[in-house]
């Protein structure tokens, strides 16, 4: 997501070249945060917005070091240009939770993330469909309709908690055989490749209705090259981006995108072929037809077999880094708080007693662990930036006229780092989302699945596979930091990720 994000960024800037020094010290005296409501009296025009340039953006990113630190530009950028700016002639940066708000309040009744081509060129190339990541327009509309049933509403993901569970069991045996491996016999070294297999096997088993076997101890030969394929198509994602057309028959990166794309697609397809294989059998043998939700889909008469395939792999790739990147942080940020961790195991212990493993019914009704994950998400919000463009016709935002086809970035990380929504927003502080009488920062602060009906359609998978492994993590071991691991930064690298391997110790309860 990050190379596609990068790819607008890049493609949305431009401009003269007004020596920095001039533009900033004048932009800042015109748009400082608190003159903001003042403007909003009149309707201003969008051409009086501070702009940051292509040549600004290219010397932060490459001179400064922002190349993978998008996320910490924001906060950056807000300081010199304010709440909101154009970040090259066609994208508008938006860095407020009122702004977010405002312009979210506003969005259309399809929303378009624009320009998708990074995801979309492989599949014209193969004649492939699109799924609802890069589908627009009535299309993906129709799309989402027909996914959005058996999953978005939490009733629906409850019903996969019994398959959650049976990976969460099988993961929680796998750092038992993993930590006496160490010499101290409790310490698991890089935990975020485990929580990755973790998320991987659980979305999967959902959505093919099967198990990989990514928490085996030998990977499956299928599933190892499936794992490397998206690793390939990813790590070559943001080369792709950034070097010319011209230059992919000389270069090895777009050889390597289109091979990791290939692997994924035709893993994705066996699979889905396997069970459209086992439907058949059943309707000729005149046998009930059960599932989840691969029978559900191939099931709908409404979802081709191609709509399936790109609809799968999408659900597939949008659902295992962002998953397992934050389960890496809640681990990390328990791990330094012991009080934190203290209380979530007095929440989780007395409300479900330890010899059972808890319902998506318990999970779901406990505020503590709740408040731990929204936390979580808060200072780390996996997806740092969003954007969309509205299309239709012109809109106001922060009382400034932009034209149709404006596209807009919203600033997440920044905004959910605003000291005036969040009181020390570098803390880990997950009571500050509890319902206890105290007041709940505004909703716009922190939005980390997005918003509206374009909102992230596997969020409540994606909770429920969160309570269910912190659940049992901290139900079996008290986790603590290892010495050798220090601080963690955050980079960006396609999902917000830590900038060094994460060890930590699984001491028994
Ligand atoms: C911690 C976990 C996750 C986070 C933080 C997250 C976050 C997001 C965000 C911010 C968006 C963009 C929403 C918008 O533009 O308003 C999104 C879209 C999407 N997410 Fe997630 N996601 C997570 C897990 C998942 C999972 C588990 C799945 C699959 C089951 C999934 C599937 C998708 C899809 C398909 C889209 C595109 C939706 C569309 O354009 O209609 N995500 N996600």
């Amino acid at each position: 997501m990050a190379a596609w994000l990068l790819s607008r960024v890049l493609s949305g800037r431009s401009g003269g070249l007004l020596p920095w020094s001039r533009v900033c010290c004048r932009e800042r005296c015109r748009m400082a945060p608190s003159v903001l409501p003042a403007l909003q009296d009149k309707p201003r025009k969008a051409s009086d917005l501070p702009r940051v340039r292509v040549w600004e953006m290219l010397y932060r990113m490459l001179v400064q070091g922002y190349y993978n630190r998008l996320h910490e530009l924001q906060l950056y950028e807000k300081q010199l240009y304010g709440p909101i700016y154009w970040s090259g002639m066609k994208s508008v940066s938006v860095n407020t939770a009122e702004l977010l708000e405002e312009l979210l309040r506003k969005d259309e009744k399809f929303p378009s993330r624009g320009d998708m081509s990074l995801w979309t060129e492989y599949r014209d190339m193969r004649g492939l469909g699109y799924g609802p990541f890069t589908e627009e327009g009535e299309r993906w509309y129709k799309l989402r309709a027909v996914l959005n049933k058996r999953m978005l509403h939490p009733r629906d993901s409850a019903q996969y908690d019994g398959v959650i569970n049976a990976v969460v069991t099988d993961f929680i045996k796998r750092i038992k055989r993993l930590r006496l491996c160490s010499p101290t016999g409790d310490r698991v070294v890089d935990i975020s490749n485990d929580l990755y297999l973790f998320s991987l096997e659980g979305i999967a088993s959902i959505l093919f209705e099967t198990r990989l076997g990514c928490l085996e101890k030998e990977i499956p030969a299928g599933t190892q090259e499936f794992i490397n394929s998206i690793a390939q198509m990813f790590s070559n994602s943001m080369a792709v981006v950034i070097t010319p057309k011209w230059s992919r028959s000389l270069l090895p990166f777009w050889g390597r995108y289109i091979a990791g794309w290939e692997g994924i697609f035709s893993f994705a397809k066996t699979l889905i072929d396997k069970k459209m294989e086992d439907i058949q059998k059943r309707l000729d043998n005149n046998q009930d037809v059960e599932g989840e939700y691969l029978t559900y889909l191939l099931s709908n008469t409404q979802m081709s077999s191609k709509d399936v395939y790109a609809s799968v792999t999408e659900l597939l790739l949008a659902g295992v880094d962002t998953t397992s990147n934050t389960l890496t942080w809640v681990l990390y940020q328990l791990s330094r708080n012991p009080e934190t961790q203290n209380r979530l195991y007095e929440e989780v212990s007395s409300l479900v007693p330890a010899d059972r493993i808890p319902s998506a019914a318990e999970v779901t009704a406990m505020p503590f662990l709740r408040a731990v994950i929204k936390e979580t998400l808060r200072m780390y919000p996996v997806v740092p930036m969003n954007a969309r463009i509205i299309t239709e016709k012109p809109i106001s935002v922060g009382g400034y006229q932009f034209p149709k086809k404006t596209g807009f970035t919203f600033c997440h990380y920044a905004i959910s780092h605003d000291e005036n929504t969040f009181p020390e927003p570098y803390r880990f502080k997950p009571e500050r989302w509890l319902r206890d009488g105290r007041q709940r920062p505004n909703a716009f602060g922190s939005i980390p699945f997005g918003y509206g009906v374009r909102g992230c359609v596997g969020r409540r998978i994606a909770e429920l596979e969160m309570y269910l492994v912190l659940f049992q993590l901290i139900h079996h071991f008290e986790v603590k930091p290892d010495p050798t691991t220090g601080e963690l930064k955050s980079i960006n690298r396609t999902v917000l990720v830590p900038d060094k391997q994460l060890d930590l110790h699984f001491v028994d309860r």
